[in-house]
């Protein structure tokens, strides 16, 4: 607010420290009561104030009613010190601190002046209600002095109250008096209020001390000490180191000025300021030349105290017209006189010459603005002692749960977004959110449940101990016609297309020779091609990418059944999760080299061989003998095929090392593994092509396919991760499920 002199307002926040006190009612030193509003004591809130007239949202802190305590003195001080106000003073550190817990007085028992357009009527309307007035600002009525505010306007009226007051209290008798030798002294009046009153100090008439002599004015703050010069008027200019006079009983009077006889007699046209020195005139409205206790015509040895003459009197009365709001705001030094050396002026902000020159005297210093805190070790030797209490938290900085629960929690959630009212249906329902009339319920799963344990249910904990991996796996309960599956491709007889790949296979062999790296398999001996159909063969890259999420599972939970929410009822509540559409039913899936296969993938390896294999019921079988070799192998079998063999081992754990000390150590969630390949049985040599064509066609009245399909999903052969020139199944041990896959499958 560039009001340096409010820089001990501060000095507030003491007044909750005086816990002695029941109540405060604190009033500013620029108040002037019209009754003594002594009904405030009894309110009964913790601290109460009025609007302030600037920002009534806020609350103007020159009238206050406070219940001191300490801990909202530790509090407000612990602020304090920490900078927060928003205005830099006290006002604006209180209204921050009781923001919300202020009890509003009547504006009436702090009533500011205004040149609002409405405050006339109002306070016209009011102004016999007012109980205190409150000059805020820097224009105080005793700046301006007795004669300025004569008029009739509020804030006239309102300063001659204040002068009333002023006179009953502080008024000195216009004429000179000697000191009373009478019994009954007059009452003194303590010079020091005049001091501050503009045109009220009349120092040398009362109190006929020589200078240098011991007072002896017990009520005088001068009381005792060597008598010295007052200060000057506090209006009048002052430098800016004098401008709190906090300490006038030791003021010291500035050098003493030279004799300067000439200069009350300026006739000659001199410059009037020349040889100049700083001087101080005590300006005396009532001082009549000659008759003061100093002449200037005889000035006194030291210091020197002249008074002006009436000429001179008016000449400073005309030099002094231009501050006439001067307070103790700082105030610019006297301007130089002209013919004094030139100081040596730097160049002005905008055309300095860092390297030349010092910084512009104007200039402003760098980082100015910075916020400057000031540590230091305490050197308080008194123990802490708490507050008594510290301020309460903020009220509402909690968030509130609902006590009930939102009336409908399936409800559809109301509309946010515009894209949400052209949502697709989501087609993959969750056990709780299921409607009775979802198209997409869950596919009875009965059946196969009855039957062989699938691998997919002996991760479900419940099942943990596979049953005998007697027979191939390849569950399709889904009632999907296998034979709809299609063969070709639309575009295989688009003979355009024919003779670009012939073209581009002619010229990949004759670039890598054969190896077929990165193209298209040569079609060798035992090959038949039929035609060029490029997606007869479709590459790693061409195959359509898989789902790699299966549909849930459905698995007992660690906790033993699980909460709402969790879809995880327990045993009685069967029934399994509807798949989304597109993708495959979670029965339909086997887990193959850790990865999750569907039929539809097992088809097309088994399409692929039916291409490209002459007789493809003998590669089968082929296969199928490695196959179960290479299980006998691992088993630990001679490599014999045969029953007894089978089915001696049901855990594949991979022998791999587990870290130390985890080897027995399972997971909650840990599910034996069992191998998707298992001993498939030897196809009948005879059986030709039947066989195969048994596993194409589905058994049409129930969807199924065959009970015992000859092939398993044998991703072991030629397959899914069939290269050209491998015909020869290599055995890979399964890996068991990563972390990633367990996360997906527990989900
Ligand atoms: O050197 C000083 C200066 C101020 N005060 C006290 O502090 C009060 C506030 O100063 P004042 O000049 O009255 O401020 P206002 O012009 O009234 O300014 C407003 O802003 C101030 C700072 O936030 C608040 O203290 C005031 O209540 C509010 O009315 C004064 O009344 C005195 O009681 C001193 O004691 N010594
Ligand atoms: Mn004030």
């Amino acid at each position: 607010m560039n009001r340096p002199d409010l820089h001990s307002a501060f000095t507030k926040i003491n007044l909750w420290k005086q816990t002695q006190f029941r109540k405060i009612v604190y009033l500013d030193a620029d108040v002037v009561a019209y009754r003594a509003p002594d009904e405030l004591f009894d309110i009964p809130h913790a601290f109460s104030a009025a609007p302030d007239i600037g920002w009534p949202d806020l609350f103007n802190t020159g009238v206050m009613v406070l219940t001191p305590n300490m801990g909202d003195f530790y509090a407000m001080m612990a602020m304090a010190e920490r900078g927060i106000s928003f205005d830099g003073a006290d006002q604006g550190l209180l209204n921050m601190y009781f923001k919300n817990s202020y009890n509003r007085l009547s504006f009436a028992y702090n009533v500011t002046p205004s040149a609002h357009y409405q405050y006339i009527p109002a306070y016209k309307h009011f102004q016999s209600t007012i109980n205190m007035v409150h000059f805020i600002g820097s224009d105080k009525p005793w700046a301006h002095g007795r004669n300025k505010f004569t008029g009739t306007s509020p804030f006239d009226e309102m300063v001659g109250r204040w002068w009333a007051v002023y006179d009953r209290h502080y008024r000195r008798e216009a004429t000179p008096s000697q000191p009373s030798q009478s019994a009954e002294p007059e009452s003194p009046v303590p010079e020091i209020v005049q001091y501050f009153v503009k045109g009220e100090y009349q120092p040398k008439l009362r109190y006929n001390v020589p200078v240098g002599q011991p007072r002896h004015d017990q009520s005088s703050p001068f009381h005792g000490q060597q008598y010295q010069p007052p200060p000057p008027d506090y209006h009048h200019p002052v430098q800016p180191e004098q401008q709190y006079p906090a300490h006038y009983d030791h003021y010291d009077p500035p050098p003493p000025p030279e004799p300067q006889h000439h200069h009350h007699h300026q006739h000659d046209g001199e410059p009037h300021d020349q040889h100049h020195v700083p001087q101080h005139h005590y300006h005396d409205e009532q001082s009549q030349p000659g008759s003061s206790i100093q002449d200037s015509e005889h000035p006194a040895p030291t210091p020197s105290v002249s008074f002006r003459s009436e000429e001179e009197t008016h000449t400073e009365a005309r030099e002094e017209q231009a501050p006439e709001h001067q307070n103790w705001a700082p105030q610019a030094p006297p301007s130089e006189p002209e013919h004094k050396p030139e100081p040596y002026r730097p160049a002005p902000a905008d055309s300095w010459d860092a390297q030349r020159q010092p910084p512009p005297s104007d200039s402003k210093p760098e980082a100015f603005n910075f916020p400057q805190t000031h540590y230091e070790m305490s050197s308080d030797l008194d123990a802490f002692v708490p507050p008594e209490r510290y301020p309460s938290p903020p009220k509402d900085m909690w968030y509130e749960v609902p006590k009930e629960p939102p009336a409908n929690p399936r409800e559809k959630p109301r509309q946010i977004f515009p894209w949400e009212s052209q949502q697709p249906r989501a087609t993959r329902v969750f056990r709780h959110q299921e409607e009775p009339e979802s198209p997409v319920a869950a596919p009875s799963t009965e059946s196969h449940q009855e039957t062989e344990p699938s691998l997919i249910e002996s991760t479900a904990g419940q099942k943990s101990e596979p049953q005998t991996p007697t027979t191939p796996t390849l569950h399709a309960p889904a009632p999907v016609p296998w034979s709809s599956f299609p063969r070709t491709n639309a575009w295989d007889d688009v003979p355009e297309i024919g003779r670009y790949v012939d073209a581009i296979q002619k010229h990949r062999r004759g670039r890598s020779q054969g190896a077929g790296a990165g193209g298209l398999p040569e079609l060798g001996e035992g090959w038949e091609r039929r035609g060029s159909r490029v997606t007869d063969f479709p590459s790693e890259d061409d195959r359509p990418s898989l789902p790699v999420t299966p549909a849930p599972i459905r698995r007992q939970s660690f906790w033993g059944g699980g909460g709402p929410g969790l879809g995880l009822d327990g045993e009685d509540d069967e029934g399994q999760l509807p798949a989304a559409e597109g993708v495959p039913a979670q029965s339909d899936w086997v887990c193959v080299h850790g990865r999750w296969w569907t039929p539809a993938d097992c088809l097309c390896d088994l399409t692929n061989i039916l291409r490209y294999y002459k007789d493809p019921v003998a590669q089968l079988q082929k296969l199928a003998k490695q196959q179960s070799e290479a299980l006998l192998q691992r088993l630990g079998g001679s490599g014999a095929l045969g029953d007894d063999v089978i089915g001696t081992e049901g855990k594949e754990i991979p022998s791999r090392s587990l870290p130390y000390g985890t080897e027995d150590a399972k997971s909650p969630t840990y599910v034996p593994y069992s191998p998707p390949v298992v001993s498939p049985k030897p196809v009948k040599p005879d059986s030709g092509s039947s066989s195969v064509r048994s596993i194409l066609e589905a058994d049409h009245e129930t969807g199924y396919p065959p009970a015992n399909p000859i092939l398993a999903p044998s991703y072991q052969g030629p397959g899914m991760t069939f290269e050209k020139g491998e015909d020869v199944a290599t055995f890979e041990t399964p890996a068991l499920p990563t972390d990633e896959d367990l996360d997906v499958l527990q989900t």
